[in-house]
């Protein structure tokens, strides 16, 4: 590699860098117009997400417009369903469906030639890094098994994600299963994405916050710590993200329990509370995305606010989640000033 440090690996190792290194959940989406106009001649979203071309197009475009000090890699969290060839697909204004799956389809899933069906994101991510900037970190990523799982169980988004939780109750041990196999398979395609370029990788579970504390501690960290223990045991130098949104009191113990590197906040984290976190470790977070929406003030409050709490510690500035298709892509430019100091 560059004789050149990549920063968000520089905090992932523990140091502190200032002004700290950004980079946003989602920066690669439908904002930009960029992003729009490639979509629109791509086809379907999994036709982008498995075409090298264009993938790595909307990945750099992000990149290209702020220089972000992280691309992440242009997917999905939802790809390893596809794989497992449950029918994923992406309907304009409905999100994401795919057939449902009951406990005999769970014991009838065939793991074996699913990264295989991932190749083309692998070639994605080996292109990204001969495309990158050498000081551009590459982040790769999966979704975490109780948020991918809850999309497998309900074929659809759910506000609370009952179904997965009522069918964790009703089918113990088929749950069970589901999460063995969906973190085994997950931690054999960070391995990939690692070999294949990403600098880091991030663990995204969206739905933690739906968890009670037994609940979060059998389907959010053990599942994940399962991960990161088959990905370090392989590649021990691999940095890994682990991001729960809503976990809030229980986000002490994630860290410690998952051996995560470093753990993504989002927007409802008291800044105190992450200050607390963060002599533990990494922290990465936590503007609220709604922020970015409204600009202005309300935008450089937020901002000001996390580099005054988090600032003189290991920190990767990010928002607490997505940014949304509402956001004006001059807000980021702003938002990428004053986190950088260019603009105070
Ligand atoms: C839960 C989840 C999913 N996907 C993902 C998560 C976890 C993070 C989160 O909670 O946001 C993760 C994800 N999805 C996408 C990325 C790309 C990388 C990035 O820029 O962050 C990443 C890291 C692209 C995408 N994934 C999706 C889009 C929008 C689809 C489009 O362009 O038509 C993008 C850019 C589609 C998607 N994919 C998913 C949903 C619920 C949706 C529909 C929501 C929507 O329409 O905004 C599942």
């Amino acid at each position: 590699m560059s004789s050149k440090s990549r920063k968000i690996v520089d905090v992932l190792n523990g140091k502190t860098v200032s002004p700290p290194p950004l980079w946003l959940m989602r920066q690669a989406g439908r904002y930009l117009p960029e992003y729009r106009a490639t979509r629109a001649v791509a086809g379907s979203f999994l036709d982008l997400c498995y075409s090298p071309e264009l993938a790595t197009e909307v990945t750099l475009q992000p990149i290209r417009r702020y220089g972000f000090d992280a691309a992440i890699l242009f997917s999905d969290i939802l790809v390893i369903p596809d794989a497992l060839k449950r029918n994923v697909r992406f309907e304009e204004g409905h999100g994401p469906r795919l057939d449902p799956i009951d406990a005999a389809g769970i014991h009838a899933l065939e793991g074996k030639g699913v990264l295989d069906h991932l190749q083309p994101v692998l070639e994605t991510v080996g292109r990204l890094r001969g495309s990158l900037p050498e000081e551009t970190a590459l982040l790769g990523f999966c979704g975490a098994p109780w948020t991918v799982a809850t999309y497998m169980i309900a074929g659809h988004g759910t506000p609370d994600q009952a179904p997965a939780r009522l069918f964790a109750y009703r089918e113990p041990k088929a749950f069970a299963y589901l999460l063995d196999m969906l973190a085994d398979l997950s931690a054999d395609y960070l391995v990939a994405q690692i070999d294949a370029g990403a600098d880091a990788v991030q663990i995204f579970d969206s739905w933690a916050g739906v968890l009670g504390e037994k609940e979060f501690s059998e389907f959010a960290i053990k599942p994940v710590r399962r991960i990161i223990d088959s990905v370090k045991s392989r590649r021990p130098q691999a940095k890994i993200i682990a991001f729960a949104k809503g976990a809030g009191l229980f986000l002490k113990t994630y860290r410690q329990d998952t051996r995560a590197d470093a753990i993504g906040l989002d927007w409802s984290v008291p800044l105190a509370f992450a200050a607390e976190l963060q002599k533990d470790g990494p922290v990465q977070g936590n503007l609220d995305p709604m922020r970015v929406v409204a600009g202005g003030t309300a935008l450089d409050e937020g901002i000001d606010a996390i580099l005054q709490a988090l600032g003189n510690g290991p920190l990767i500035f990010n928002l607490g989640h997505g940014i949304t298709p509402q956001a004006d892509p001059e807000n980021v430019t702003r938002l990428v000033a004053r986190v950088r100091g260019e603009a105070r």
